[in-house]
């Protein structure tokens, strides 16, 4: 994908700091560019998965909603493809990039700890996983952290978007900013659901390998394959739910960047697609970012990570129940403030789980969103 010249780039880049709603998102193995845009005022909020029955629009849905971060929904004012079309609507709409008013930002300090302090902090909150995990009290947790780095001099939201479509075609990546959310870029290997009409898809991803240079490992170790499995598990009762049809393939290696997971494809057939949100709301957060039994760890992760996941780990991408509806667990994601960016990653721990390796594995995650700045 070519980055447009600079006076676009420019504009793309004030927008991200603007009071205007819009996602820009390329689709995996594709090179097309499709930006949704709101013209006016605030992307309609929601406080359930389940409001988003029968809406059409571009979603950004956090892991746990608060009223700072709502479920928003970018209204589709604009839906352009292409850069030549993306150019012509967005120059139709501000004939110059100064056309973009600014808004202030609100993060004033930069907040950063030191690397030693990150592992510390991820350390201690193992310990606090692991022990309810080998009582049994769970079957597996997700465990998740934060890394913040200062924004790099220059940096530019667009041009890191067209680097992660150049670096990563396997995935689904995205530069979406509303004023609720703050601006998010991301590089998804995860979907949670697409299709239209009758035909729908989900996956279970989960266990994560690096890669051997260039060459993909397929040798899985067991305590991978157990917990993709738990996903997998949960993830054909809830599409039985609401599905019929089902058929299952895998679990096989799929790669994501530098790392490759343990896949499993769904698809399944939807009688009437004016209840999505519903679906949406039984599969999400999914034991591939939470846990098992599922609401027990969502309660356990909100107590004892210490840390706002915010709309990492959420939901992210189109949603349209009379068209193709792609949506995406937004996994491999940053946050960009004024003066600093925010890495997210997780890992899946089980009772056998040791802390050096799985925080070994959320470094290589936050590396697919590190090597494109
Ligand atoms: C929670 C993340 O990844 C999920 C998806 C694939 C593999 C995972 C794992 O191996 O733990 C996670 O379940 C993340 O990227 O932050």
């Amino acid at each position: 994908m070519i980055l447009p010249e600079s006076h676009i780039q420019k504009l793309f880049d004030r927008l991200a700091q603007s009071a205007t709603s819009f996602a820009l998102y390329r689709l995996p193995w594709t090179d097309e560019p499709i930006l949704v845009l709101q013209k006016e005022g605030e992307a309609e909020a929601f406080d359930d998965l389940s409001e988003l029955n029968g809406k059409k629009g571009f979603v950004l849905a956090p892991f746990h909603r608060t009223e700072s971060h709502p479920i928003v929904l970018i209204r589709p004012d604009i839906v352009a493809h292409e850069w030549e079309q993306i150019i012509q609507e967005l120059c139709h709409i501000f004939p110059q990039a100064s056309d973009v008013a600014i808004q202030n930002g609100t993060d004033s300090a930069i907040c950063m700890d030191t690397p030693e302090e990150n592992k510390q902090h991820y350390e201690e909150a193992f310990a606090r996983f692991i022990a309810p995990l080998q009582q049994k009290t769970f079957k597996k947790l997700v465990l998740s952290r934060h890394c913040t780095q200062p924004v790099p001099e220059g940096f530019s939201p667009l041009a890191a978007f067209v680097r992660a479509c150049n670096s990563y075609p396997r995935m689904m990546i995205s530069l979406c900013h509303t004023p609720q959310t703050g601006t998010w870029i991301g590089s998804t290997p995860e979907i949670i659901l697409s299709g239209q009409e009758k035909l729908w898809h989900t996956v279970s991803l989960a266990g994560t390998m690096p890669m051997q240079g260039e060459s993909i490992p397929t040798e899985w170790s067991t305590k991978n394959q157990e917990e993709q499995a738990f996903v997998s598990e949960y993830i054909r009762k809830c599409v039985k739910q609401f599905g019929s049809q089902v058929t299952e393939k895998g679990p096989y290696t799929a790669r994501a960047g530098h790392v490759v997971h343990l896949k499993t494809d769904f698809h399944f057939s939807l009688k009437e697609t004016g209840h999505l949100g519903d679906l949406l709301k039984t599969l999400h957060p999914t034991p591939a970012v939470c846990g098992l039994p599922k609401q027990p760890a969502y309660d356990f992760i909100l107590e004892n990570e210490h840390y706002d996941r915010s709309y990492y780990s959420g939901i992210i991408g189109w949603l349209e129940p009379e068209g193709h509806t792609t949506l995406y667990v937004n996994l491999r994601c940053m946050k960009i403030e004024d003066k600093q960016i925010t890495f997210y990653a997780g890992g899946g721990i089980l009772p056998s789980s040791v802390a050096d390796s799985e925080w070994e594995e959320t470094q290589q995650k936050m590396n697919t969103m590190r090597h494109i700045l």
